[in-house]
This record gives C-alpha cells, structure tokens and sequence, in this order.
C-alpha cells in the first residue's frame, strides 16, 4: 500500500456482499477500491471450489466457527454454532450454494411498508440478474421445472445451473404426489413467484463443474489497478476525520496484519467512504468499537460514543431449523449423476401448511396482537402482511442423503442481538439469536410461536405426504412419527431444533424512527461517509436463503454508489439522492398499511371489523375476541 494514498472506497470484509461491490465498482477505472480481508486466500482449495465437499471448510481456518450464546428457547439451552467464512469470498466460499428465490410481494414491502426508497423487487430481481451468469440445465434436470431465461442474467460475475444429478426420489415420487395433493410446481422461481417444490438453480460452473461464488468472481478481475484486496488483515475500528455532532466523517479503517508478517501492529487505510461488509458477525461489532452504539455497551469498554445509535448491533435472527427428520422408503435411491442433490425445496404459505384450526387460530394472535418484544412493530407488520398475503413462511429443505426433510420458519418472530463485549478488538463479539422468545396465545395455549408454527407446519406436510400417492406407496416410516398428538410430536421437534446458518440483521435498514441503523443509502444514522453493505442490513428476514439476495443487494447497493458519486452508473432510479443522511427525516408512518385483510389475504373495506388493523393494532376486548375468532373459524373452512 502506499501510505499517502486515499481510496475512492475502503471495504471491510472480502466476502459474498463486500467482494462482489469492489468488483462492480472497479468497473470503473478511475474508481479505486481498498478491501481487507482478515481471512486467507483459500480459491485453490478443493474443500472450496469442489460442490460436493461443501461444508468441509466448517471448524477449519477458513471458518471463524463462532458459537451463539446458550440459548434458554433451545432444547438443554443448547448455544448454536455461528459459522462464517473466513476468506476470499467469505460465507460464500462456504455454503450450501442455492441461489434465488425471493418472492416479488416480500420485495416490494422494503419499499412500500418500510419506506425504503428504490429497493423494491424490480431493482433487487434486476441485480440479481446482473449478478447470475445463468446456464441452460443439463439434459437430465428435472422436467417439472424449466427455466425461464428471461428471468435470468447471462453475464454476471456468479455462474448458476441446476444441478446434473436428479435424485429419483424428488423427480419420480416427491414432486408427482405434492400435484397429486394439490400443489402447483411453480415455473422458474426467479420470476417472483416462488411458492411450491422444485429444484432450484445452485451457484455452479458447469463447465469444470465448481463452485461459483464471490471468491472466483475475483479471480477474473484480480488483475486489475484499480482493486486492492489485503488478506490477513483485520479491520478493528474506523479512523474519524471529525466526530462532531452532524459532521462525524470517516477519515479510513483501522486493521491488523494477522499473518504473522509484522508484529500486529496497528495499520490503517483512508478512503473518502468506508464500507462494512463483514457480515453479520462483523460489521455491527466494527461500529461498536469505533463508538457508534448504545452507549450503554460502550462506555463500559471505555469507548467513547461517536454517535448515540442504539439499533447498532439489533434484529439480527435465526430462522430455526428442523435439523433431523428421517424418512425411510421402500425403494433404494437413486441419482442420476452421482453427486450433491440438495437444492430441492418447498417453499409454502401458512395457509397451505396449517390445519384451518390453527391457521385461524394463530391469525386470531396476529390480528390481536400489536406488538412482540424484541421485533420492531415495522417488522411485525410485515410478518403480518406476508402472513396473510399467502406468501411462503415454511421451507421444506430435501437434503442431499435423501433420507430427510428439514422444515424451518423462513421469518422467525423472534429476534436478538450481536455486541461487543470486550475492549480486545480481536475478540469473538457476543451473538445471540434469542430462538424462541416470542409467545403467542394460540387458542387456550401460550406456546413459543417460531417452535409451535415449525412444529405444527411439519407435522401437517409429513402426514399429507405419507397420504399422497406415490410417494405413500414407498414411504415406510417417518420419524418423528406423524402420527404423534401435536404436543409430543412439538416435544421431538423442539429436541431437534436450533440454527439454519441463515442469520441476516445486526444492523437493519430501517427509518433510523422504526429501530434502523442504515438509511436506503446504506448510510450509517449519524454519519457522513459510513455504510454497509452486507446480509446486516437486511430489514426483516427473507423467505429464502439469502445468499442469492445479498448478491443483489451488492450490486444494487453499487449502482447506488455510483450514482451518488457521480460515475459512471446508469442508475436512474431516484435521482434525488443525497450523500448524507445524518439529518434523516425518513419516518415510518404510525399506521401501516392502509389496507387490511381477511384470513384468506383478501384486503377488505377498512371499516370492517376482526382484521390486521397494522402497527396501530388496538387490542380487543374479550367479548370482541370471541366473536373475531368465531368470524374467522368460519371464514377458513371455506
Ligand atoms: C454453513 C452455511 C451454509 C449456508 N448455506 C446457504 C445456502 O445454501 N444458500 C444461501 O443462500 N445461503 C446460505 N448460507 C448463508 C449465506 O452464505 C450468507 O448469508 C451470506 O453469504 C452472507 O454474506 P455477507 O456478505 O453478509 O457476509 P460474509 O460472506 O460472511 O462476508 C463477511 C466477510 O468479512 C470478513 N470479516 C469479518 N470481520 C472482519 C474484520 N473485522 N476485518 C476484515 N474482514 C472481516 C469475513 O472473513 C468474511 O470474508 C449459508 C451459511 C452457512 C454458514
């Protein structure tokens, strides 16, 4: 590095959002990019590049093999293991590769109900396709599902195909009984519409058939000038220019050398904006010890507060995971082509996935109940809205073995926190994902809603299954079996459930008045030239893995950087863009939204009473709450 040198960007974390920005703008040769990576370079690592050995890198070097704090929702208050990538490509390098799926309504929410000004499905689904690289599906990919290239990208930097081994199980027994049952296949899920089972596209290669992630993105721009990428460097803290009060400018980043090469002492780079990407586990602790924060964490670790920003470090979440489901068959499995086979999923809507009883039991709770701890009443009420707009809130995961099925809860109610709490800024921060701290009254019972709704959801989709022909006609044994009364069939869920490896949030993007800590402009409350650009900023859980999603969210969040700078971006979206939001007006509005439903999603007048009523939501009186239930115990069984 040259000292004198100061970076149009400076980047904290090379991993699946911070890479892929530095790429995007470096397209741009006049923009000159910094990025610090504090794991190794692991690209020619076949743990790595391999699919079929994914996981491999888990508990490794390239693994930062956190674990959550213990956890009183989980069964034994069992702490969860935290996995992140540590290398080129953070969790990228790492995970289970499954590419998109994000549903055109949940999008369009960030910028409806959440005033998130520009990011809304058309914009995300236009990244993500200029994310993807998409390939046609070999000859022997499923036929249920045929892609639709025009909802895919054909010159991104991340390869996608589907997979060229089919699992037999899933083509010729799994997919014929769910449209036995019912159920439509949806076509190809990158058009927005993404509920019901197939196989979606993985982030491969097909050529030599390797992982596609951030990591190999770099490699084919690696040569150029104007991208500077450090690894085994840490970054601690960010360097001010000027903390005062509706001026706090960031001056560069501050970062040790962990490879041994010097003594640890402390470097820095200066950038006129910093970017944090280091993920969930990294971007919230970076701010915490550069004193932005509740002071309340800081002050007793002897660091000065630089802005008073109490969501620093909040709403970060879990979707909890079935982790253990075994089905056995009567037929010997198959695959076609040998290898991995994992990214068969169903995705489904309360309503397709509850008996009406409890459908309409819970959506009493949620019509009653304006408010839960520890989630903003913004999150809450799109949770309410997807709920009752149908869109998917159960995953069932296929793995790869064939023997299981893992359901989760794609958007936990429950949520919790990531801080720091030691002045060694190399110290692990404490992550705690609070599984299981919202209740909800459901009928006559207070049950832990994300255990009860996980709970309820697989037992119901394992039962109509082991009724639909074919599969009924192989299927020999489920465990837990399905035959369970729902308490004891909850008990065996609950003693096999924790972490998905999905956690999003830490630092939401919000209206700094609904609990944000980044404006639409991924700018930090408070600050000039600090923001963040990675799965922390993510306002509510999506009902997808998120990777696909935190790609777009990169490239969006670059067009937006580049329209603020004035490059050469075509981004045209709003033009009204400022490069500040430390005098941030944006306001979520007291009552959202305007329009209100019924329990079949169906808006209705809003003089009409028993209905989500928003973030305003009045409590009901006994006598009303009967009649409501009443209402809606009949409205469902039609
Ligand atoms: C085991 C596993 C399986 C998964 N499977 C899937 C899947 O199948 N599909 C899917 O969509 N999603 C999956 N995910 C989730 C998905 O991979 C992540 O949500 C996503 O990659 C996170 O991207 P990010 O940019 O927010 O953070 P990361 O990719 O984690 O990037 C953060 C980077 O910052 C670096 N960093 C951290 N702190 C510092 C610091 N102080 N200084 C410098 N650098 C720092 C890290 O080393 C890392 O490289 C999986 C996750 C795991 C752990």
């Amino acid at each position: 590095q040259n000292a004198t040198q100061v970076y149009d960007y400076a980047i904290a974390g090379a991993g699946t959002a911070g890479l892929l920005l530095a790429i995007v703008l470096t397209e741009d040769p006049s923009i000159n990019v910094a990025i610090l990576e504090a794991g190794s370079d692991g690209r020619t690592n076949p743990n790595i590049t391999i699919p079929e050995l994914r996981g491999e890198i888990i508990d490794t070097e390239y693994d930062w093999a956190y674990y959550s704090t213990v956890q009183p929702g989980l069964y034994e208050n069992r702490s969860q293991p935290v996995n992140r990538g540590k290398t080129i490509g953070g969790t990228s390098a790492m995970n289970w590769m499954i590419h998109n799926e994000d549903s055109r309504i949940q999008l369009d929410i960030w910028e409806s109900l959440l005033n998130l000004t520009g990011w809304n499905w058309e914009t995300l689904s236009t990244a993500f396709r200029e994310s993807e690289m998409f390939f046609a599906p070999p000859v022997n990919a499923s036929s249920a599902e045929q892609p639709d290239l025009a909802n895919h990208g054909s010159s991104g930097y991340i390869c996608s195909t589907l997979q060229r081994s089919v699992l037999s199980l899933l083509s010729d027994y799994v997919t014929p009984a769910l449209l036995n049952a019912g159920y439509a296949v949806p076509g190809d899920r990158n058009g927005g519409n993404v509920t019901g089972a197939g196989f979606l596209p993985l982030a491969i290669c097909p050529g030599n058939y390797t992982r596609s992630y951030a990591g190999s993105a770099y490699t084919a721009v690696q040569d150029r000038k104007n991208l500077h990428l450090y690894t085994n460097a840490q970054v601690t803290n960010i360097s001010w220019a000027s903390t005062t009060s509706g001026n706090v400018t960031a001056r560069g980043l501050n970062f040790v050398d962990t490879s041994g090469r010097t003594s640890n002492t402390s470097l820095s780079i200066h950038a006129d904006e910093i970017i944090l990407s280091a993920g969930i586990a990294g971007s919230a602790p970076i701010l915490e010890r550069s004193g932005i924060g509740s002071p309340d964490i800081l002050m007793p670790l002897n660091i000065t507060p630089v802005v008073n920003l109490s969501s620093v470090g909040t709403g970060l979440r879990d979707p909890l995971m079935m982790q253990y489901q075994p089905l056995q068959y009567n037929f010997s499995v198959e695959f076609t082509g040998g290898e991995y086979a994992q990214n068969y999923i169903d995705l489904r809507p309360a309503q397709d996935v509850l008996s009406p009883f409890d459908y309409n039991a819970a959506s009493v709770w949620l019509n009653t109940t304006a408010s839960v701890p520890g989630l903003e009443d913004a999150q809450f009420q799109v949770f309410k809205h997807l709920w009752f707009t149908r869109q998917p809130l159960i995953e069932m995961a296929w793995q790869y073995s064939s023997t299981q099925s893992m359901p989760y809860t794609l958007i936990p109610l429950s949520q919790g926190s990531v801080h720091i709490n030691s002045s060694d800024p190399l110290a692990a921060p404490v992550i705690d994902p609070n599984y299981n701290s919202v209740t909800a009254t459901i009928g006559n019972e207070t049950v832990p809603w994300d255990l009860w709704l996980l709970s309820r959801a697989s037992q119901f989709y394992v039962t109509e299954l082991a009724s639909s022909p074919p599969f009924s006609e192989v299927l020999t044994k489920t465990d837990p079996d399905h035959n369970l009364p729902p308490t004891e069939y909850q008990q065996a869920v609950f003693e096999r459930s924790g972490t998905s490896q999905h956690l999003t949030g830490g630092l939401p993007m919000l209206p700094r008045s609904a609990g944000g800590a980044v404006d639409a402009n991924m700018l930090v409350y408070g600050t000039q030239n600090v923001r963040v650009v990675d799965g922390s900023i993510f306002p509510y859980q999506p009902s997808a893995h998120p990777m696909g999603l935190t790609y777009a969210v990169a490239v969006h969040a670059a067009k937006i950087l580049q329209q603020i700078k004035g490059s050469m971006g075509t981004y045209t979206e709003d033009p009204q863009r400022s490069n500040s939001s430390s005098n941030a007006t944006a306001v979520f509005p007291a009552v959202q939204p305007t329009v209100t439903y019924d329990v079949r999603g169906s808006a209705v007048p809003a003089s009409s009473a028993a209905v989500f009523t928003g973030g305003a939501g009045r409590l009901v009186t006994g006598k009303e709450r009967w009649i409501m239930w009443a209402v809606v115990a009949i409205l469902g069984w039609f």
